[in-house]
């Protein structure tokens, strides 16, 4: 069986710093003294610089520039953050493909960033794999995953000739085999679940059994799974995937993951004779939403993934099987922030409550798994004591909370500008059209400019979807 290496033509091979990497004063008129804890502009892009009242320029833009040129609330994404945490993985796993899971975010430039960093891309549905192909992505380093496919997302990836389908359920292997063109093979791996707990919250922990991912090592799915793949000629089984869950900030779960994935490669061997050249260890790697919070260090984590993995093979009497990481929240979230209007401001006697001009339907994270954020006042200097407030949206719920007990400025008012960093994995990419507002705009800084990637959803938009009576 072959594999083929993700052709990274296009990759420059040293990467540049950060274009303002080490123009931040030192220290920083807004950073907190060493005392008191960790600098709050950890969190944010590299290129992050403080200016005066308060400002911030991103990729060389000052944010006040950015809302008033396009409005609030904005997304805006560092493109040099972006490619730098790229050529990151690339460094940290030199011998490995390393996917960009999609569904963290996915525009037509952030597909084209990826692609000419050299990364691959996971998809999981027609539209993130059409988006990419047409973009120019080459579809040969797209894997496609899905729990339930749809005959469209299977169609579309046979027609583009995607290089890798993750088989996530049995059902779904007579049916692909049926629509693979006579005459061809589909590369395939198969999705287990090794029965490890990790990820941020129990909605988004995968490698459990009892949901609704991938195949249970525990109750003999995986393996029946295996058997029945090799029994499709026109499927070709590359390799084990395994995906534990998102937001994980521990390295452990992964070699636990490592070496039931390395057993079920020696069961494979043992009981079929062939040896699988591939092992995908999905992404889930976590990174710090407030200062101080901890995050995966993703060279610590391929260091020792390797290890395990050749001290595993070895034990085995195998071959070390090329790896695959598919980290999606690690690229592209601290990689954005989002810049709201403050609407209102509104004392209860016991809570404070901000309202912006954004909410729910362009980040549901908080309602969904309570994340907490460090939402920052940006353009105007207070001279008063912060104070514990919640920062709210604009949705007709109470839950619509985009940042509880956080420390802002006493007299915070409408009109004042306010940001949140971490903002570009997993806000736009959920986003809904709940109480049609519309869905903000994504805006690209680098090199001292600023350029419209997504426009903001009209209202005509929205209208025109609607046929009528
Ligand atoms: C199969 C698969 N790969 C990769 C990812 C990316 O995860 P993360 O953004 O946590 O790196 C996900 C989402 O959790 C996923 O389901
Ligand atoms: N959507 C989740 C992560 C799930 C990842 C997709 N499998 C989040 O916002 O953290």
């Amino acid at each position: 069986m072959t594999h083929t290496t993700l052709p990274r033509t296009t990759r420059t091979t040293t990467p540049p710093a950060p274009r303002t990497t080490g123009t931040r004063p030192s220290p920083a008129p807004s950073a907190a003294p060493p005392d008191q804890g960790p600098d709050p502009l950890d969190i944010w892009p590299a290129s992050t610089v403080p200016l005066p009242d308060e400002d911030l320029s991103i990729g060389g833009v000052p944010l006040t520039e950015l809302a008033e040129r396009f409005g609030t609330p904005a997304y805006v994404l560092d493109e040099d953050e972006v490619r730098r945490r790229c050529r990151t993985y690339l460094r940290a796993f030199p011998d490995a493909d390393v996917y960009y899971a999609a569904k963290a975010f996915l525009c037509r430039a952030m597909a084209h960033w990826v692609a000419e960093e050299g990364l691959g891309l996971d998809v999981c549905s027609a539209g993130e794999l059409e988006l990419a192909v047409t973009t120019g992505f080459p579809p040969e380093r797209i894997v496609l995953h899905g729990n339930a496919k749809s005959p469209a997302d299977l169609q579309a990836a046979l027609r583009l000739g995607v290089g890798r389908i993750v088989i996530d359920s049995t059902s779904e292997i007579a049916r692909l085999a049926a629509a693979v063109p006579a005459g061809s093979r589909q590369k395939v791996l198969i999705r287990v679940v090794p029965g490890i707990a990790a990820g941020g919250h129990a909605k988004i922990r995968t490698g459990t059994d009892d949901q609704k991912f991938g195949l249970s090592l525990a109750d003999g799915s995986a393996q029946h799974a295996i058997t029945r793949v090799l029994g499709q000629p026109r499927l070709e089984l590359v390799g084990l995937h395994c995906h534990l869950g998102s937001q994980i900030t521990a390295v452990k779960p992964y070699l636990s993951a490592v070496r039931r994935l390395v057993g079920l490669l020696a069961r494979v061997h043992e009981q079929h004779g062939i040896t699988l050249p591939e092992l995908d260890l999905g992404g889930g790697h976590g990174v710090a939403y407030r200062p101080g919070e901890p995050a995966l260090d993703i060279t610590g984590l391929a260091g020792k993934i390797r290890a395990e993995l050749a001290g595993g093979c070895a034990a085995a009497g195998l071959p070390v099987p090329r790896l695959a990481v598919e980290p999606g929240r690690a690229i592209a979230g601290p990689s954005g922030v989002v810049l709201y209007r403050v609407l209102s401001v509104k004392r209860t006697g016991v809570h404070t409550f901000v309202a912006v001009d954004g909410g729910m339907s362009d980040n549901p994270r908080p309602a969904l798994y309570g994340v907490r954020y460090a939402p920052r006042l940006v353009g105007r200097h207070s001279t008063v004591a912060t104070e514990p407030v919640t920062v709210v949206g604009r949705h007709c719920e109470a839950g619509d909370i985009l940042a509880s007990d956080v420390q802002l400025p006493g007299d915070i008012r409408p009109g004042d500008l306010i940001a949140v960093p971490v903002a570009g994995a997993y806000h736009l990419s959920m986003a809904s059209g709940y109480n049609l507002v519309g869905r903000p705009p994504v805006v690209a800084v680098t090199s001292g400019h600023a350029r419209l990637l997504v426009r903001r959803e009209s209202l005509a938009d929205i209208q025109e979807r609607d046929i009528g009576l």
